[in-house]
């Protein structure tokens, strides 16, 4: 990473009020260069200019920690991680806490296994797989302290596929862009149908570049009914109070 870069990054985490030592500092410049690397060979993700990844990825990852949302969880699943966000820039941050990278692509998850030994990540355990399958097994229903996620899916989406993952009181904090009321008012259908109760919606700029950004915490209070999530797809396809677009 270069020098320009660190200053932006340093600046991006100071807005957030997150410091970053020297150590984790070394860990984003690894970052940056694995995934710089390995966006050559495969299409990993559409930002490509370190000043993107910084901001994009990096920064608006860690403004998954706004609020406190994720403070003291054991266990947590980033469903639909993509290239390894928001769970790697997360686990440099907290390495108390085990964080699970769930994706359906093998070469995303290949990507972030090999990027999470790279940078000594003890704390990532990613798995391929679909939210759907995982909701329905034993070895994952109900296990969960909190589920994270970015740019997956609509609110409604997200309720059926997160909270049977979560034990009950476990939080589902899914980091939006800005949310149109008629998205939030299916989400919070959504929730209540699934056992869950919207908390916060927690609208900021992200930092430097000021684009709207929202979490949504989404808190079990009560076990989400067995026939759900549905199968593979549905959720997505036939979103619950939501008109998919
Ligand atoms: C737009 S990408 C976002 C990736 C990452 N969260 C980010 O913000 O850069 C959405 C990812 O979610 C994954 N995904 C979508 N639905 C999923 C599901 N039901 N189970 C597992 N992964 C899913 C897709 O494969 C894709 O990699």
């Amino acid at each position: 990473m270069t020098p320009e870069g660190e200053a932006l990054l340093c600046q991006g985490a100071d807005e957030l009020k997150i410091t970053l030592d020297d150590a984790r500092q070394a860990q984003f410049a690894a970052l940056m260069t694995l995934l710089q690397e390995a966006n050559t060979k495969v299409n990993l993700t559409a930002l490509k200019t370190e000043t993107d990844i910084i901001l994009k990825h990096f920064v608006d990852s860690l403004s998954c920690l706004r609020g406190g949302h994720l403070d003291g969880a054991g266990r947590v699943l980033d469903l639909g991680t993509g290239a390894g966000f928001p769970a790697l820039p997360l686990a440099i941050m907290r390495p108390d806490t085990i964080f699970s990278p769930l994706d359906s692509i093998r070469k995303k998850i290949d990507f972030v296994r090999g990027a999470a030994e790279a940078l000594g990540l003890g704390n990532v355990q990613p798995q391929v797989g679909r939210a759907e399958t995982l909701g329905r097994d034993p070895a994952h229903r109900d296990t969960y302290d909190r589920v994270v996620c970015r740019a997956v899916a609509a609110l409604p989406v997200l309720a059926e596929l997160a909270l049977p993952l979560l034990r009950p009181g476990g939080l589902l904090v899914a980091q939006k862009g800005p949310i149109a009321e008629d998205e939030l008012e299916a989400g919070r259908r959504a929730a209540t149908e699934l056992g869950g109760r919207v908390t916060t919606v927690d609208a900021f700029a992200l930092p430097v570049l000021g684009d709207a950004r929202t979490l949504v915490v989404v808190e079990k209070v009560s076990p989400s009914p067995s026939k759900y999530p549905r199968r593979e797809g549905v959720p997505a396809s036939q979103p619950l109070f939501w008109t998919a677009r």
